[in-house]
């Protein structure tokens, strides 16, 4: 569905990582971890063809992603970016609803049943009461549900997720969860892939994803959770103490060592602040 080799990512010519290989197919979640500035968001960007590979190729079903258009795109990958409040007020269901424009023509109206589609989005997520509230007025966790409501209107075989979980509450973050869990695995799609970055890795295991394991550079580990998250790749990327225990219904649970010491960004956000 979407293949990159030996990928060089960066902004100009500043490169952040080389020699990335990133393979997503139909019915995987793939979670990228990693610090603060380790190159998350410029790695989805450069795999949606938004910005330019400093080297490598990527491939979005089988074809070289910069020979084609945003609408092409638009109608494979749907990307959820970090919720911002935008500077025109626009209804709550009319941002829901661009989600079914990126797949019309330049002046083609939505129809009905687009309407209808931008509906269910909502009410899936249950935010319909929130379809003709001003989205520059909601709360960051509503905004947050509102885009991810565009991109399941989207209809899309991939999303990508910018930390979708971010400004959610306790409640809310277990629902988007099991939201993506069954974007990707729903019976009678032929599966979803579903991309997704986080701070938690616990939501990793939750999701019983494939791995990214980022740091500065490049990937250091890619793989399933299970396999990939250890106390030792943990501590070393997150630079404190880490172990991860099971739970006793099963579930891996990451814990941090809450030592008692001056607060300090990681190394690695450090270096590339
Ligand atoms: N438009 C830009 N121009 C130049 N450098 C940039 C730009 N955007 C980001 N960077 C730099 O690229 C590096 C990677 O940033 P990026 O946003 O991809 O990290 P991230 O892993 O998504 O971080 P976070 O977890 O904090 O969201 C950082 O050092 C950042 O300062």
């Amino acid at each position: 569905m979407l293949e990159a080799r030996g990928l060089s990512i960066g902004h100009g010519r500043i490169p952040i990582g080389a020699g990335l290989d990133v393979a997503i197919q139909p019915g995987e979640i793939l979670c990228l971890l990693g610090p603060n500035g380790c190159g998350k968001t410029t790695l989805f960007r450069t795999l949606m063809g938004l910005l330019p590979a400093l080297d490598g190729t990527v491939l979005l079903g089988g074809k070289p992603i910069t020979a084609q258009t945003r609408a092409e795109i638009a109608r494979v990958i749907a990307y959820v970016p970090q919720a911002h409040a935008p500077p025109f007020p626009f209804e709550a269901q009319e941002v829901v609803l661009m989600g079914r424009t990126a797949r019309l023509g330049a002046f083609a109206q939505p129809s009905a049943s687009d309407r209808a589609a931008a509906r269910a989005a909502m009410d899936r997520l249950g935010i319909g009461e929130l379809a003709r509230r001003d989205y520059s007025r909601l709360s960051g966790g509503q905004r947050q549900l509102v885009l991810i409501a565009r991109a399941l209107a989207q209809d899309t075989q991939l999303i990508v997720m910018d930390e979708p979980t971010a400004s959610l509450d306790f409640g809310n973050q277990a629902q988007v969860l099991a939201q993506i869990e069954t974007l990707a695995r729903e019976a009678g799609t032929g599966g979803r892939g579903v991309i997704l970055s986080t701070h938690d890795p616990d939501q990793a295991f939750a999701l019983n994803a494939r791995v990214l394991l980022m740091s500065r550079g490049g990937v250091l580990a890619d793989g399933a959770a299970a396999e990939v998250l250890t106390d030792t790749t943990l501590s070393a990327v997150y630079d404190l103490p880490v172990t991860v225990e099971t739970t006793p219904s099963g579930r891996r649970v990451c814990l941090p060592s809450l030592r008692q010491s001056a607060p300090t960004m990681t190394s690695d956000a450090l270096t590339m602040a």
